[in-house]
């Protein structure tokens, strides 16, 4: 899962640590040189004003080590005159910093640094379909995190690249997260879920998966199709319902989906049921007549939450899709489906910012489990970590 993606992220981390590396060695070089320098100024005046000092007045001794002492004070800033020479290349407020870091054995991450693995980042984030502001702002934010970072000579800037990737993801993927859990549970019941989508991302997939994870959280659910535009689509979500065995609420195709859905929550009353799983027909939000209904759905039922369902290979189309759909009819979250056959990791990483609102679950695989509770913590481990998937 999103496998290209991490192998990029991690191109990043290593083309700051070369830079970065570089950097340490030349600065690590001047340090000794600049100490080489300061040695032989010190030792011989030592030595040669100690003995006739001895066989001298007690008093002068004293004020003869003074000029040492000052040799000593002069010593020092040949260290930082080296740092000096550098001002004109540098912004004025960069300088201090890099000359104080400098004396403490560190160096500074400068602009000039990371600009070309920015680039380079830019480029890998576009191409695994990152959709470009959200690219834009997670390399502001990484930006914004290394330049002016300090690291000891001796130490690893993996672990600040990293920080600042892991951030930034972090910023971009959470949008918007509610704990669904919390929110199914502590909902009156029986609680309406809508599914929307275009047509073949896995809509009534998800809709079976979603009824098992339910069940397996305590919670009961009746399944209702309200998809009556496709042949074959009754048939379809009915495998899934025997197969569960989960009450299929479902009319003869060219029916009205709002009184399906009603239906299937009168349905649910009767019968104390938590959750009602709607499906709806496959659409564009372009789609007139199809965008009618879910209006219609949404008067005659107010469904207590709106699921955009689209599939993470898909990619920028994806991003595109979901926010269309929410732009047309208001949705709660989504569900990215076919994870398992993604490599990029764009749509993972856009939707929720690009919508507001946050992805609640990822689809792994075809079977009724494979389903997944969205944790933006688990996808910045999953790009970030050292563990393949
Ligand atoms: N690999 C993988 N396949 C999935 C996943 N979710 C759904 N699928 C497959 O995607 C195909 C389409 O799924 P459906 O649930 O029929 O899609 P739909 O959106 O309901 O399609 P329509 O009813 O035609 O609009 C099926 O073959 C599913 O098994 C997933 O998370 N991973």
């Amino acid at each position: 899962m999103f496998d290209s993606l991490k192998e990029k992220l991690s191109g990043f981390r290593k083309d700051v640590e070369e830079t970065t590396e570089e950097k340490a060695e030349e600065a690590e070089a001047e340090e000794e040189d600049a100490v080489q320098e300061t040695e032989p100024v010190e030792e011989p005046v030592e030595e040669d004003e100690a003995e006739p000092e001895d066989s001298a007045s007690e008093a002068e001794p004293d004020s003869e080590s003074e000029p040492e002492v000052e040799a000593e004070a002069e010593s020092e800033p040949e260290v930082e005159v080296e740092a000096e020479s550098e001002p004109e290349e540098t912004n004025n407020g960069g300088f201090m910093q890099k000359a104080t870091s400098f004396a403490r054995g560190e160096i500074v991450i400068e602009e000039q640094d990371v600009e070309d693995p920015l680039w380079e980042l830019e480029m890998a984030l576009l191409e695994s379909d990152v959709e470009m502001s959200v690219a834009e702002e997670m390399l502001e934010g990484i930006r914004n995190d290394l330049v002016g970072a300090t690291r000891k000579f001796s130490a690893e800037t993996g672990d600040v690249v990293e920080q600042a990737l892991r951030d930034s993801l972090l910023s971009v993927i959470s949008v918007g997260q509610f704990d669904f859990d919390q929110r199914v549970a502590e909902a009156d019941k029986p609680l309406v879920i809508i599914f929307t989508g275009v047509n073949g991302v896995g809509k009534t997939t998800s809709i079976a998966k979603l009824s098992k994870y339910l069940e397996e959280q305590g919670l009961s659910s009746v399944m209702a199709n309200g998809d009556t535009y496709r042949a074959g689509a009754n048939e379809q979500i009915e495998v899934h319902a025997d197969a569960l065995d989960k009450k299929l609420i479902a009319h003869e195709q060219g029916g009205d989906p709002a009184a399906v859905i009603y239906d299937a929550v009168e349905y649910a009353d009767a019968h104390d049921i938590d959750v009602v799983l709607g499906d709806t027909a496959g659409r564009l939000h372009t789609s007139e007549g199809l965008m009618d209904q879910l209006e219609k759905i949404e008067r005659v039922v107010g469904p207590d939450m709106t699921l955009f369902v689209d599939e993470a290979v898909a990619g920028q189309d994806a991003v595109q899709r979901a926010k269309e759909f929410n732009d047309a009819a208001e949705i709660d979250g989504t569900i990215l489906t076919k994870a398992d056959a993604d490599s990029k990791g764009g749509a993972a990483i856009s939707i929720s910012h690009v919508t507001g609102k946050p992805i609640l679950f990822l689809g792994t695989g075809q079977g009724y489990d494979d389903i997944e509770r969205f944790d933006p913590e688990t996808l910045v481990e999953r790009l970030l970590g050292d563990e393949d998937e």
